[in-house]
């Protein structure tokens, strides 16, 4: 409609780009590493896909945890955060290992913003230990452990989601 502002996409309202290379991904999930292995052991890890696959490869090598099971959460079309459809739950196998509540097992994103995913996730397995890499003062209080946290107005561009491209010098306008 006519002098309605158009509809902004989280990444338009976060206007502070935080990119994150593969290097610096791998070194955050080794980081996160240290702090979990104060607070296992745990019999699997529950990795929140898709972006939660990547840093649960990560952490279930290091901790030597074998068993990983997902599940499966849309709600993000690119930048715009719609209903949170549960495509995929998590597998009966995983839940007995939990004991029905989750005690024991990991549950690991890559990051938390408005906290909606990680509530949802929570509610299935109430007393599993919860870690992300990245979290934003909204979700923050839902993790158990993580590494940085970055403002609210920050968008974190994943090194799986980016590739390198030419960057005009300072000079040209280039912020
Ligand atoms: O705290 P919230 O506001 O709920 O946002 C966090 C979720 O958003 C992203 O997933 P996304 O839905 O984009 O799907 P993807 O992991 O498949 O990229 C991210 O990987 C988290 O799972
Ligand atoms: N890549 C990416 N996905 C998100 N989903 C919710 N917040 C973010 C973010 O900051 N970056
Ligand atoms: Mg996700």
């Amino acid at each position: 409609m006519a002098g309605e502002a158009p509809e902004l996409s989280a990444q338009e309202r976060a206007g502070r780009p935080f990119p994150v290379s593969w290097d610096q991904f791998h070194r955050d999930c080794r980081a996160l590493t240290w702090r979990l292995n104060e607070v296992g052991p745990f019999h699997a890890v529950i990795a929140i896909t898709r972006g939660g696959l990547v840093p649960a490869a990560i952490v279930a090598r290091e901790l030597g945890v074998r068993v990983i099971d997902t599940v499966c959460i849309a709600s993000y079309d690119h930048d715009k955060q719609g209903e949170l459809q549960v495509l995929k739950g998590i597998s009966e196998q995983a839940m007995k290992l939990g004991g029905g509540t989750g005690k024991g097992l990991l549950i690991v994103d890559d990051l938390v913003d408005t906290g909606k995913t990680g509530k949802l996730v929570r509610e299935m397995l109430p007393d599993a230990h919860f870690a992300t890499v990245y979290a934003k003062p909204k979700g923050r209080p839902l993790v158990d452990t993580f590494i940085t946290e970055v403002s609210q107005d920050t968008w974190i561009f994943f090194p799986w989601d980016t590739a390198l491209s030419y960057h005009p010098p300072l000079r040209d306008g280039a912020a």
